[in-house]
């Protein structure tokens, strides 16, 4: 029965991680995208070795051992396969383009907007969310961004001419992609249209795509000053300096892709009713077409269900915009004076939804359980994964590729100019010491109750020493039974009968602390063994993305065959793996 409950929550841990280092995932991305790693593969017809990856992408040779955990990480994800050579082969793994990196190549790329969504200046915002949530909303509503950056979106987009410059191009990456497929599949949208207005058109991608498909149509695209003089020449497309809040150039149709997501209701009206103006009645022709997300369409396909969650989300912080489901569209629709609606399932398909609000009741899951609770939550751990100094840090990685590791040797040095220890050590970051030190002692959680209930009882009646550094012995909770020391143990560790090893340490000076194995003297190492196939996909997807966040400070999660080295390097007899911990293990290690 304890087996079943601890096997439930462990489980359910590694749903929590998953979704803690969703982070790592999406940094990972980034860095392939900053690396330009899917073109180097491309070069080499689909498929290249890491040598030629890392050739290719001129990185410091210092740095190809990362780029090969890179590459797994990215690999678990989905973004490039690994073909393994044959057993006896001495063949290198191959890595290779899959349908989701090959939107990274080519001339219509994704790569803008995507780098778009994980530009600092939107991650950054993220990181303070929890404080905004508990200020009282100021009056002009100010979103996650302003309170970041002192200025909304399009404040900063007015002036910041390189965050403007990405933000555009990202749209009109985007509008490449989609409006191609519209024009495939729905092209008859735009028949029997003489003219078109792409209201909030950015660079006129979408305008420029509709005028190459049906070169009869007058395409306009009207957008603020500050974007329509960057606007390509020697287009069909006009390109029209305006505000839609005051008034829409009339034309047949009018097309509003992407836009009123970023606006609330009242906004939204304003607008409609300027296209309202702008457009003849619906006998002539006349339409106003919206490419955006009906949220709750297709809620029956999962990833659908989660990317509209995300992406509302995303905009609530981003600028107060909302992603609406269809009878929130249809609210709009009627308070601008538009007498019907048709939704063309492109990219979701329609399935109404119209469950009020407060008739929805929230539960706790499984995984969300282990953040609740006065003690042994998970909370401090799990924020650790989330923390801004090791969010901040994944931004550089693509730079620090291509640095010499001797100069700057990690990626969390790399940022912040101290070790992950240094920092941790000095006192103006106590919410890194604190979520640290906290998050590793609540660790424990999984002693006590994964089916080691009689060990973790032995322990209490075992007399047990704590080892740290100085500045976390200084913090050690008194009262307890528990004897702490401050130690180096890359100096010395006391010689005892058995050394617990939790995650983040070594076992060079442990040998030296046990001697003999007939009297039970042994080591117990928590952590984890990577796995080259484990059989659960969750399992081997946190293991890579683990081992990505530990790299930040220079760490590295081991597979069996480097547990074997180091172990007897450090002149072990023998050890045993017992693979109970969820996504960690316990390694037994004998003198
Ligand atoms: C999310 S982008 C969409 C761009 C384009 N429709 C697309 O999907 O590629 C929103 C656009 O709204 C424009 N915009 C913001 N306020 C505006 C206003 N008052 N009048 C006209 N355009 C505006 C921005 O400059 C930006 O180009």
């Amino acid at each position: 029965m304890a087996l079943v409950h601890s096997n439930g929550q462990l489980d359910a841990q590694v749903e929590l991680y998953q979704n803690a280092f969703a982070v790592v995932k999406a940094m990972a991305l980034k860095s392939a995208m900053d690396l330009r790693i899917a073109d180097a593969i491309d070069h080499h017809g689909g498929a290249a070795t890491l040598a030629q990856v890392a050739a290719e992408l001129t990185l410091h040779p210092s740095k190809i051992s990362y780029l090969r955990r890179l590459m797994r990480t990215l690999a678990v994800c989905n973004v490039f396969t690994i073909q393994h050579p044959a057993v006896g082969a001495t063949d290198e793994p191959v890595y290779m383009l899959t349908p989701l990196s090959r939107l990274l190549v080519g001339s219509s790329n994704l790569v803008p907007f995507m780098s778009m969504l994980l530009h600092p200046t939107i991650v950054t915002p993220f990181l303070g969310i929890g404080q905004w949530f508990q200020n009282e909303l100021p009056p002009d509503q100010c979103c996650v961004f302003k309170q970041t950056h002192g200025e909304s979106f399009w404040e900063l987009t007015s002036h910041d001419t390189a965050f403007d410059a990405a933000f555009n191009d990202a749209m009109v990456s985007d509008s490449n992609f989609i409006v191609d497929i519209v024009i495939k599949e729905h092209g008859d949208v735009f028949q029997g249209i003489s003219s078109l207005v792409d209201v909030a058109g950015g660079l006129g991608g979408a305008a420029q795509a509709i005028s190459k498909a049906f070169p009869k149509v007058k395409c306009i695209a009207l957008d603020l000053g500050h974007v329509v003089a960057k606007a390509p020449s020697g287009t069909l497309v006009e390109y029209v300096v305006g505000d839609m809040f005051e008034s829409v150039p009339p034309a047949n149709a009018v097309l509003l892709k992407w836009v009123l997501h970023d606006w609330g209701h009242d906004e939204c009206v304003k607008i409609l009713k300027n296209c309202r103006k702008a457009i003849p009645s619906r006998d002539v022709g006349g339409k106003v077409i919206i490419i955006d997300i009906v949220v709750g369409a297709d809620s029956s396909d999962e990833k659908k269900r989660e990317l509209h969650a995300l992406f509302d989300v995303c905009l609530m912080f981003l600028s107060n915009g909302i992603e609406r489901e269809e009878h929130e569209w249809n609210k709009l629709f009627l308070e601008a004076g538009f007498s019907s609606y048709k939704i063309m399932p492109v990219l979701a398909h329609l399935a109404p939804n119209a469950i009020g609000e407060d008739e929805l009741v929230y539960m706790l899951t499984s995984s969300s359980r282990l953040l609740v609770g006065s003690s042994n939550n998970l909370v401090s751990l799990t924020s650790l994964a989330l923390l801004p100094t090791m969010v901040t840090s994944f931004l550089v990685i693509g730079k620090w590729f291509h640095n010499d590791l001797e100069l700057d040797q990690c990626i969390f040095k790399h940022t912040h100019g101290l070790s992950l220890w240094e920092l941790i050590d000095n006192e103006a970051t106590l919410d890194t010491h604190d979520h640290f030190n906290y998050g590793m002692g609540i660790s424990s959680l999984i002693d006590i109750v994964g089916g080691l209930g009689a060990a973790a009882q032995a322990i209490s009646k075992v007399k047990c020493r704590v080892l740290d550094l100085g500045h976390v012995i200084g913090k050690a909770p008194i009262g307890t039974d528990m004897e702490y020391i401050s130690g180096d143990m890359f100096d010395n560790v006391l010689p005892t009968n058995v050394v617990l090893l939790d995650e983040w340490a070594d076992t060079e000076e442990c040998k030296k602390a046990i001697t003999s194995r007939d009297i039970g003297e042994k080591v117990i190492i928590i952590d984890m063994v990577v796995r080259a196939e484990p059989s659960d996909l969750k399992h081997k997807e946190l293991q890579a993305l683990y081992d990505m966040y530990i790299m930040l400070a220079n760490g590295t999660e081991r597979d069996e065959q480097q547990w074997n080295k180091v172990i007897f390097e450090a002149r072990f007899s023998d050890y045993k793996i017992t693979s109970v911990l969820g996504f960690r293990s316990i390694i037994k290690v004998y003198p």
